[in-house]
């Protein structure tokens, strides 16, 4: 079988809190394949970016930190590599777009210069061999009129149109991986689901493996191939699109997913649940969800493992994973 693009084993990452250190991320796994988009919902706070950022080298020193697992990009093992290993990594085999495209874009650089630096940092190319292959990324992200807009600067272009020089300022070198926080909230309905169909097309004819974190149901619905749900630090479930909407197992997921479905899908986001997320500092000992579970019952006191739930399918609940099952469908 041929190794997935992405691989993630245990992935710890830990902030220190006053004196202590607490786990924010605590033992993820997952894989990505090759023109393949996974999905990362929960509500705020339950690890999403900062799983990204992990993968990225990104984690802000010196308060925060990983402390175990692997990430293999293509078989490297990206935990072994320094500072100057990530940066020739990032922006060229894997890349990372945000919410808001002003945390990645240079105001006082035209956009067309900073899309070929990256081809120049990373290819090599000369000037105008860059400059000839930016043309061509924009023109591929569908920014109107790209070649005399070529000089000019981010504030010059509408918020939609910002996000797509950073996505191709993130594709400029055909990265194998992208990671996607929250790219498209910020836009109105139209223009998000015009990122979104740019998205997937260039996925497709690259080839890439991405991870897509959101909040939103539409977008998911609209993007993923699978879904993983996280809880407090730890992935709940994991399984295809299809299943996550049709057969929700983790009473977490359910109740995230509860939301009455409108016409307008592009709007819907994630049901609000009775109660928080446990804080990194006060996690509980057993299932991190059991305090705010309306399944709760005898078991649940006991740190919860991610076990089968169907074929591709995976949950972190002994109520949802056991022969309770059917009584969970019902519920
Ligand atoms: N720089 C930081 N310093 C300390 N704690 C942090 C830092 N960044 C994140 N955390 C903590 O790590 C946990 C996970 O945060 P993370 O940003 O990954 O959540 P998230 O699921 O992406 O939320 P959101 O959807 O709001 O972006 C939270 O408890 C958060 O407070």
């Amino acid at each position: 079988m041929r190794e997935p693009v992405l691989r993630v084993e245990d992935l710890r990452a830990e902030f220190r809190i006053r004196a202590e250190w607490y786990p924010a991320v605590d033992g993820v796994s997952f894989t990505l394949d090759r023109n393949e988009t996974l999905a990362l919902v929960g509500e705020s706070g339950c690890g999403k970016s900062v799983t990204a950022l992990s993968i990225m080298g990104l984690v802000p020193h010196p308060h925060g930190r990983l402390t175990a697992g692997r990430i293999l990009l293509d078989g490297t093992n990206l935990r072994t590599l320094d500072e100057a290993g990530f940066e020739a990594l990032r922006g060229d085999r894997m890349a990372m777009i945000f919410q808001e495209p002003m945390t990645s874009l240079n105001p006082v650089m035209s956009i067309g210069a900073q899309v070929a630096e990256s081809l120049r940092i990373h290819r090599g190319l000369s000037r105008a061999d860059a400059d000839a292959k930016a043309l061509a990324v924009l023109e591929e992200v569908k920014i109107p009129s790209a070649r005399q807009r070529f000089h000019d600067y981010p504030h010059q272009f509408s918020g939609g149109m910002r996000q797509r020089v950073m996505i191709a300022m993130a594709l400029a070198c055909e990265p194998t991986l992208l990671l996607a926080d929250e790219p498209t909230t910020a836009l109105d309905v139209t223009i998000q689901a015009q990122v979104l169909g740019l998205l997937a097309d260039l996925k497709a004819r690259h080839g890439m493996a991405m991870l897509f974190i959101t909040h939103n149901l539409g977008v998911v619905a609209q993007i993923a191939d699978r879904v993983a749900v996280m809880y407090a630090g730890q992935i709940v479930e994991e399984a295809p699109v299809r299943e996550i909407f049709t057969q929700p197992a983790h009473p977490y997921t359910r109740a995230l997913f509860s939301a009455i479905p409108r016409m307008d899908r592009a709007e819907q986001t994630l049901a609000a649940i009775p109660g928080r997320v446990p804080p990194l500092n006060d996690m509980p000992k057993g299932c991190r969800f059991a305090p705010r579970c309306p399944l709760r019952r005898a078991g649940c006191e006991t740190p919860q493992v991610l076990a089968a739930a169907g074929p591709h399918h995976l949950a972190r609940c002994h109520i949802a994973t056991n022969t309770l099952a059917k009584e969970l469908a019902r519920a």
